[in-house]
């Protein structure tokens, strides 16, 4: 009955947990022990940080409050006294621009603090310069040529305190509260650098010429370090302050829209978003098939038929209705469903070929635009804008045809090659629209790319693939552990490279739950194969911890925020460090101590491993762990081979080949003999279905165009 307990254990929602055994388990993510979401605070050599003396509430991490992990962090959840707090504090902030102004910090200040947290924020533009000359030049003069031209760096204001989004820089009050009502105590690092910057760059910049006016962003922070926050808040507040100032009350037009890979991050961001603007008539709605907005069509230059169409006015009953409705999904309803005409949106949170869908309907020689956008935000912008779906995105980048557009783009992962996209892209829509270009300033937190440092990684081999199904057994049991280190602790999510295997692997395990503790009901796959349905119900019981073990591929590698998740079990090798990053970064949310990710790799697998052990080592050593102590041991590392630039891409677009087809393809502990049998029991109809579903993964995307697994 060990395995009861055990498993139970992840559900429990009080930070006195019933955790026994060890003060490891006590810190697992889904305990709910006190954390400070800050992953970097070092110190500032021969100087207090500012913000220790000024901010009370900053303090912390001390009086940070126990957090539900799984349950949504609604205002209704929050005590009255908490919430007078919150509205008390809002509202002793209020302050003219002048005021606030002498509440900015020194250059120094700024410079020393945005240190200790490790931010770097630098202004972009000449690499394209750069990029040519690489081509063109030998070795040598590209040495000097970088030397000379790198981007020159800024101090801008940093956010000390989210009291502070009040005082200096004018947030509207409603907003304020909102994310007060959250529970939040201390800005993250990326909300740190990244606020300021978007809400009031005036200030923030002071003093930068020419960058006063306004930037575009791309930030590189790590996973689960609140970039939804970062971005949501200033694209609100500037709608809110934008319509206040043209004294434009209870209009709704879109001006905002949000670009993710998948409709779970999709729905979570409306969530996440939905608590933001209550009370601020702000409407921020998920895009679905069949939905008509407010558009202009390009060729005829004006509105087409189905622009503007009113529909008659709805109550807000009845379109909260509807939002909620997404999460079930469309098919309950059937296909009857009319499309729909969609007059109040202000934010829209959408995959790419959703929109594009949209934008592209209609008539072959028109295309619609979107004049009203002023915020394009890509969330996990490094596979927006990937070949895989850049052609979707940019499209929908090009229908945005203001010429006040501010872009932004957040991932945890950017390559080079995805920063001079960006930087080319800008210039060259600049110059066709015939406007100045917005300056492009990057952030970066921590160092660029390559780590998530507050969880413990494994790597673990296994002589085949037989050893990876039994380790996985092993972990379920309630007395294992990796190495010394701590357990892997249910809720966890494991991944896998393909549909198929994401199917079997839960067909193998879902026995392995005693039918006292739930049984099969406590094991599900979710892929993109499956209907929109299935996908929310399973996502929803995950949150809700009555799923245990979630077995999915890289649909729900990015974005998804599942707080109280303990661990991540690559039971397949990612197929890129940014993969490993992304799929790792699912545990140790919001700094949360505990989280663990085990790698398996076989032999198979040898020839990729490098990329997974050198995230590894960079993990550890920005976590401050000594080289000495590190789970990826020196001579590991220096014994594993290099993988050749082919190598490397073939294995991001299709995965470790053999585990596509033939005998390791197969997860199952079955005879040969059994095996052949079931597979003649699979009739035309299951073949042909399983084909097509192959198919729509075999270019990384599943339905919809959706991010749906191998690739990165
Ligand atoms: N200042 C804060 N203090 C504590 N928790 C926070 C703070 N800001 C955000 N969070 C929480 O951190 C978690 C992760 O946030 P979010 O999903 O925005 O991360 P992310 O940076 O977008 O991660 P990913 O790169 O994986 O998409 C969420 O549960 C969010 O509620």
């Amino acid at each position: 009955m060990d395995i009861l307990k055990v498993l139970s254990r992840g559900t429990k929602k009080s930070a006195k947990s019933s955790l026994s055994g060890g003060s490891a388990v006590g810190k697992l993510p889904s305990s709910g022990t006190k954390t400070n979401p800050q992953l970097y605070h070092d110190e500032v050599r021969g100087q207090k940080r500012k913000r220790d003396v000024e901010e009370p509430e900053n303090k912390t991490p001390e009086v940070l409050p126990e957090v539900d992990f799984f349950a949504p962090k609604d205002v209704a959840e929050l005590k009255p006294a908490k919430r007078a707090e919150a509205k008390k504090g809002s509202k002793r902030a209020a302050s003219p621009d002048a005021e606030a102004e002498a509440k900015l910090l020194s250059a120094e200040e700024c410079r020393q603090l945005l240190r200790s947290h490790r931010l770097k924020v630098t202004l972009l533009g000449k690499r394209d310069e750069q990029h040519k000359v690489k081509k063109s030049k030998k070795k040598k003069a590209v040495v000097e040529v970088k030397k000379d031209k790198k981007p020159p760096q800024l101090n801008p204001q940093p956010l000390v305190s989210f009291g502070q989004l009040r005082s200096t820089y004018n947030l509207s009050r409603r907003v304020a509260e909102n994310l007060s009502y959250q529970g939040y105590r201390v800005p993250t690092e990326v909300q740190m650098g990244s606020m300021p910057l978007l809400i009031r760059p005036d200030l923030a910049l002071k003093g930068e010429e020419g960058l006063e006016k306004g930037i575009d962003l791309l930030a590189v922070a790590p996973t689960g370090s609140g970039k939804t926050i970062s971005f949501l808040v200033p694209t609100i507040n500037n709608i809110m302050r934008r319509r206040a100032q043209e004294k434009l009350h209870g209009i709704h037009e879109l001006e905002a829209i949000v670009i993710v890979p998948t409709r779970e991050l999709a729905y979570q961001i409306v969530h996440v978003g939905n608590q933001l603007v209550k009370g601020t008539g702000i409407k921020i709605v998920g895009m679905r098939k069949g939905m008509i907005l407010a558009a202009e069509s390009q060729d005829i230059g004006e509105d087409s038929s189905d622009d503007e169409e009113e529909k008659p006015e709805e109550s807000e009953e009845e379109e909260e209705e509807e939002e909620d409705e997404e999460e079930e999904g469309d098919e309950k309803k059937g296909k009857s469903r009319k499309p729909k005409v969609m007059s109040k949106v202000d934010i829209l949170i959408t995959t790419p070929l959703l929109l594009l869908n949209f934008l592209t309907s209609g008539s072959a020689s028109t295309q619609k635009v979107l004049p009203t956008v002023r915020d394009l935000i890509l969330d996990e912008a490094d596979v927006l804008l990937d070949p895989l779906f850049r052609e979707q995105t940019l499209g929908i980048w090009n229908a945005c045809s203001s010429s006040d557009l501010r872009l932004s783009f957040w991932s945890a992962t950017m390559g080079s090659n995805i920063e001079t996209l960006v930087t080319e892209k800008l210039a060259s829509r600049a110059e066709s629209l015939g406007i100045t270009q917005r300056p492009l300033v990057r952030l970066v937190v921590g160092l660029k790319d390559t780590a998530v440092p507050n969880i413990v990684h494994r790597l673990i081999y296994t002589a085949s693939e037989q050893g990876k199904l039994l380790g996985l057994r092993q972990l379920l049991r309630p007395t294992s552990s990796i190495d010394s280190g701590p357990p892997l602790r249910p809720p966890f999510l494991v991944f896998t490279q393909t549909i198929d295997r994401a199917t079997a692997l839960q067909e193998e395990l879902k026995y392995d739950i005693p039918l006292e503790a739930g049984g099969s009901s406590r094991i599900a796959a979710l892929h993109s194969g499956l209907p929109d349905a299935a996908r929310a119900a399973i996502m929803r019981k995950f949150r809700a911890g009555e799923i245990w073990v979630l077995i999915t591929t890289d649909v729900l590698a990015r974005g998804v925020d599942f707080a109280g998740v303990n661990g991540v079990l690559n039971y397949d090798v990612p197929g890129s460090s940014a993969a490993y990053v992304h799929r790792a970064g699912r545990t140790g949310r919001a700094g949360r101590e505990g989280g663990i990710a085990v790698t398996f790799y076989t032999k198979d697998d040898i020839p990729f491993v490098k990329t997974v052990a050198n995230v590894i080592a960079e993990s550890e050593k920005q976590a401050g762990k000594p080289a000495e102590e590190s789970s990826v041991q020196k001579w590991l590392l220096d014994a594993l081979p290099n993988v050749g630039k082919e190598d490397r891409k073939k294995l991001k677009e299709r995965g470790v080949e053999s585990r596509r087809t033939g005998n390791t393809a197969q997860i199952t502990s079955r005879s040969g003999y059994e095996r052949r049998k079931e597979h003649n029991r699979k009739g035309a109809i299951e073949g042909s279905k399983k084909r097509k579903m192959e198919a729509g993964e075999d270019n990384g995307k599943g339905r919809d165009g959706e991010w749906g697994g191998i690739d990165d």
